[in-house]
């Protein structure tokens, strides 16, 4: 029996967030109780009915599967924790009398409640999307639950559409998972497996039933080193695609591997290859992140479709429809030898871009047609199939609108500027560098005179309403510059005062000028544009606004520095300006694909450079370069981790290395675990580095002096994610844990991260029982520091 064939245009996944987020004001209307659970679901409803028809209005066939239904309220792998009544056992009480969670439960999961802690939330692959993690023991229930699937499908059908269910696969479900409390020590969730694959394929069984024609399970795991242990003939993945191929009932399978080349990274398509002869209908590559499979194993596709994830979904350019349509049509002939078919896709799902440019009426006017958010994506994807199909006559206009554009982009005056690419190319080694530690120590140490185990803060301060009013008033033009002057400086000078009053010995300014530690920076450098309406979801009802990196980087004018300089003036204790690193600055934006992201991450470091000069001129003896995002980008695949790790930290260096002796840099780190990038840390040669802690006790302070790292240190002593205020004994417990790995002339005391999401009750009394224990520990060390 010959396979059904995939639809040949089609999308892995689209924005749920909705283009006017209207799905985040759904959803927070009804947590602050102003709607009820029926109001909830008829405006998710509503709004996936909205993007479904919106996919159809651009091609995408509403009665073949063409059209993803990949709706979540949160988050997807949520939805699969859901499909699996896959409850930890603090919230067993949840499961109604058949296991399954309702949607109220499945908000506790994600945001907890008075009495427990949500799931942990961590990054999805290298992308700035947080998903819900999993927690599985041995005896965490796992019990098919399809009703949620199977309902929508069948509300979807009722309107003329039939949606493709987008589940996450089973093998990546328990990758991403981790032990649940109370499991025995080592123990591996994917020890599961054959229980999961069972729910999975009762599951598929129902959809069947519900008349769903095609089931798309995602399994990026295999795009991971340990997926690709998994991935080898005869190991995991084929087992359990076999076992579920091998099911009657069962719709069709698109089984799809965004973020990278799945398998063993020098066999590109052999997984493919092997999921396919295990009986699955189609297999998915990403072209983009991963690489091209070879003719080798495309000759093994048995018949399947191969999904070529051709367009881009993880950045806003515009596609090279003529070079991807000689790509196309070089897989189809291979493709075909093999009795398969070539569909036409996205690299991973486009939940990871914006809706669409024609929102946005503020970009440069050259911009907008070098972009392509989401819907123009799911035109580009829909006008390649028609190249395929129908020739290259078939869209003769949208390949001479697309190089054209390109070459515009190309020849533009801001993408390669003469003066910043001199400036790097007379780079020397010399730029990278300061001198030895201990010169710069000694130096220091005479220009600021601190105290033994110096207290201090990350940055921002509490933004209240009063300052997001007064800026976006600003922005609107009812704040005239005079007066959105005199503001900040009012909130400086309060800052300021509430610091010296607290005893904190290294002062901040605040941060009250910036929305955002990113766009700031990008709105005040010359290569970056913002969008209005560029929304990205980042977790649950979150979304972001990356910026966007279109031409080479310069900085025009200080523009840290007034506000920094004011906030000096006004006490007579150092104060540490505050800067976000390059490799953040781009971690957190949309960045350019026409160029090495080393070479755009220097760029930043020399505007960069440039600012901490005029801060160091204007007599701030005190500079902190934040890089939260230096562990977000490490490359999925240990062997490509080396390389990216030495031009970020190179970068750092750059940015920072132009500072005399006397100048303190700090650098300060969080969001991730550190264990795997220590050396990197080090590498940063910052004077001290701040660094999240507190919920880890401490761990990385030790893992860092057990590499050798000797310079200052502040391992964060509370969690600024909670209102929470520590108790100056809880402070008191993490210095001492801190002091057991450290030496004491190199601890500073410093909060987990910025304060700006907190209120001012609760930093007040929290940052004075941490200056109270500072103080009590001074005293016990005595005169010995
Ligand atoms: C996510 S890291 C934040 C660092 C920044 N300086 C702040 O205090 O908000
Ligand atoms: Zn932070």
């Amino acid at each position: 029996m010959s396979k059904p064939t995939f639809p040949a245009a089609s999308v892995l996944g689209y924005p749920r967030i909705g283009p006017n987020r209207e799905l985040k004001k759904a959803l927070e209307a009804h947590w602050a109780r102003k709607t009820d659970e029926a109001t909830l679901h008829a405006a998710a409803l509503q709004l996936q009915k909205a993007n479904l028809s919106k996919l159809a209005a651009l091609g995408l066939k509403p009665d073949d599967a063409s059209l993803p239904g990949d709706f979540a309220y949160y988050d997807q792998v949520l939805d699969a924790t859901l499909a699996l009544s896959a409850l930890p056992t603090r919230f067993a009480d949840l499961a109604d009398a058949n296991g399954a969670i309702d949607t109220a439960a499945s908000f506790i999961l994600a945001r907890g409640d008075e009495s427990r802690a949500p799931l942990e939330m961590t990054k999805w692959f290298d992308t700035n999307y947080h998903y819900l993690v999993p927690e599985i023991g041995e005896t965490t229930p796992i019990k098919a639950n399809a009703t949620v699937l199977v309902e929508n499908f069948k509300a979807h059908a009722a309107n003329g559409t039939t949606i493709r269910p987008t589940l996450v696969g089973p093998i990546s479900y328990l990758l991403l998972a981790k032990a649940e409390d109370g499991a025995a020590a080592g123990f591996d969730p994917l020890t599961r497996i054959d229980e999961v694959v069972a729910a999975y394929a009762q599951i598929l069984a129902e959809l069947a039933a519900a008349g769903a024609p095609w089931v798309q399970l995602d399994e990026p795991g295999l795009v991971t080193d340990r997926g690709a242990e998994l991935a080898v003939p005869g190991a995991l993945a084929e087992t359990v695609y076999t076992k579920l191929a091998a099911a009657t009932e069962r719709p069709a399978l698109l089984v799809t591997f965004g973020y990278g080349t799945a398998g063993e990274p020098t066999r590109p398509g052999a997984t493919q290859g092997l999921l396919a002869r295990a009986g699955v209908e189609a297999v998915h590559a990403d072209l983009v992140r991963g690489a091209l499979p070879t003719a080798e194993f495309l000759g093994e596709l048995a018949g399947s479709t191969l999904v070529a994830g051709i367009v881009d979904s993880r950045n806003i350019w515009r596609n090279n429809l003529s070079a991807s349509l000689d790509i196309l049509k070089s897989l189809r002939t291979e493709v075909e030898k093999a009795n398969g078919a070539l569909a036409v896709g996205t690299a991973t799902s486009l939940q990871h871009v914006p809706h669409d440019v024609a929102l946005e009426a503020n970009l440069p006017a050259h911009l907008p047609e070098w972009l392509a958010f989401a819907n123009q994506k799911v035109a580009e994807v829909i006008t390649l199939a028609k190249g395929l199909s129908e020739g290259e006559s078939a869209i003769a206009a949208e390949l001479s609108a697309a190089e054209s554009a390109i070459a515009h982009r190309a020849g533009f005056a801001g993408t390669t500027v003469a003066a910043v690419r001199e400036r790097l190319a007379n780079l020397t080694t010399a730029d990278f560098s300061r001198s030895d530690a201990q010169t710069r120590k000694e130096a220091q140490e005479a220009a600021l005179a601190l105290p033994p185990l110096p207290t201090t803060t990350i940055g921002s301060f509490p933004q209240t309403t009063e300052v997001r009013t007064a800026r976006a008033a600003h922005k609107a033009g009812t704040l005239d510059d005079a007066g959105y002057e005199g503001f900040l400086k009012a909130e400086i000078t309060r800052v300021v005062e509430l610091q010296e009053k607290l005893g904190l010995d290294v002062l901040v300014h605040g941060e009250a000028e910036r929305n955002d530690m990113v766009q700031y920076f990008a709105e005040n450098f010359d290569g970056f544009s913002e969008t209005e309406n560029g929304w990205v979801q980042s977790y649950g009802s979150r979304a972001t606004r990356p910026s966007i990196l279109w031409g080479d980087v310069s900085r025009p004018a200080a523009f840290t520095v007034p506000w920094i300089s004011y906030a000096a003036s006004l006490t007579n204790k150092p104060l540490k300006g505050m800067l976000t690193g390059p490799v953040t600055i781009l971690a957190w934006s949309f960045i350019r694909d026409d160029q090495p992201l080393s070479i755009s991450a220097n760029q930043v470091a020399l505007a960069l450079r440039d600012e901490i000069a005029d801060l160091q001129a204007a007599g701030i003896g005190i500079i902190q370069v934040d890089e939260p995002a230096l562990r977000e980008l490490l490359p999925l695949r240990a062997a490509d981790q080396p390389k990216y790790l030495g031009w970020s930290v190179d970068s750092f260096r750059l940015a920072t290395a132009g500072a005399v002796d006397a100048t303190q840099i700090h650098t300060h780190l969080c969001y991730s675990e550190f264990g795997e990038i220590i050396e990197a840390i080090d590498a940063l040669d910052a004077d001290v580095t701040s660094i999240e802690a507190a919920r880890s006790r401490m761990e990385v302070t030790a893992d860092l002096t057990s590499y050798g790292y000797s310079r200052g240190i502040g391992p964060g002593v509370y969690d600024i994610h909670s209102p929470r205020v520590p108790s100056t004994e809880e402070v008191a417990e993490l210095i001492d844990i801190a002091l057991g790995s450290l030496d004491p002339k190199a601890l500073w005391i410093n909060p987990d991260c910025g304060l700006k999401t907190r209120g001012y009750a609760e930093t007040e009394a929290s940052l004075a029982n941490l200056v109270s224990a500072a103080v009590a520990a001074r005293a016990t060390l005595g005169v010995a520091v």
